[in-house]
């Protein structure tokens, strides 16, 4: 583990347990105070840190918590949207987040700038450690070498080429724990406390949860489903 390990942010979050608080665009809790309350209780709840997109959201998290915040900005409809370019980067480091998140992936950047190109850059301007997040192993080896300080599984099953599942992708946790010198972040589709449990015993530094905590639109869905008869 390289000495980013030992960066504040990232010891506190170690074996636990952070919450994704986003909505999408259209959506009733779409809104920076909103998410502010949904983060404000998860936290009361033990989540060790929280990840949360937008710029707004971001800098009404970062007034009301004292915990490790990891931020992005998801823009734009093409295929690289998470925190897709490097002045996306710096915004969101300026929102005074610990971790800025940013598309790992090797496909073209809309700016672009290589992956290493722009965690260089935001290391170099703003000091704060960037998360690669990837979908496949061999990115998550080129991310590190990239020089991400964190790699997350976040885009697995979300990139044309990555294997969609619907559980969290285990599999690819645990083989780049194993084979990366930097935190293995596990994200994406964590629906149940036992899969959090099997991510940290894949070797997952930290896990990353969302939907199944913060979204209640799917939570419904998902009952919903369960209990609605056939014809009914
Ligand atoms: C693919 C993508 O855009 N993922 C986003 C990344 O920030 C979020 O929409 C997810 O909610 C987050 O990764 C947590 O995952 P889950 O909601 O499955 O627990």
């Amino acid at each position: 583990m390289t000495s980013a390990a030992e960066h504040p942010a990232l010891a506190a979050i170690r074996g636990r347990l952070v919450v994704s608080c986003q909505a999408y665009p259209g959506e009733p809790m779409r809104d920076p105070d909103t998410m502010c309350r949904v983060a404000r209780a998860v936290a009361a709840g033990g989540a060790a840190g929280i990840r949360a997109q937008g710029l707004e959201d971001l800098r009404r998290i970062r007034a009301a918590l004292d915990l490790p915040l990891i931020g992005l900005w998801k823009d734009g409809d093409g295929d690289v949207f998470i925190t897709p370019t490097l002045d996306h980067a710096l915004a969101v480091a300026a929102t005074g987040v610990d971790i800025v998140a940013v598309d790992g992936t090797r496909r073209p950047r809309p700016d672009g700038r290589t992956l290493a190109e722009t965690v260089k850059a935001v290391h170099d301007r703003t000091g704060r450690l960037v998360m690669a997040d990837v979908s496949t192993y061999e990115e998550g080896i080129a991310a590190a070498e990239a020089g991400a300080d964190v790699v997350g599984t976040t885009l697995s099953g979300y990139t044309a080429y990555s294997r969609p599942g619907p559980g969290p992708d285990l599999e690819l946790v645990a083989g780049l724990a194993r084979d990366l010198p930097v935190p293995v972040i596990a994200e994406g589709r964590v629906h149940t406390a036992e899969q959090a449990a099997a991510a940290v015993e894949a070797g997952a530094y930290a896990v990353v949860v969302g939907t199944a905590i913060t979204h209640p639109t799917t939570i419904t869905r998902w009952f919903a489903d369960r209990v609605t008869r056939p014809g009914a």
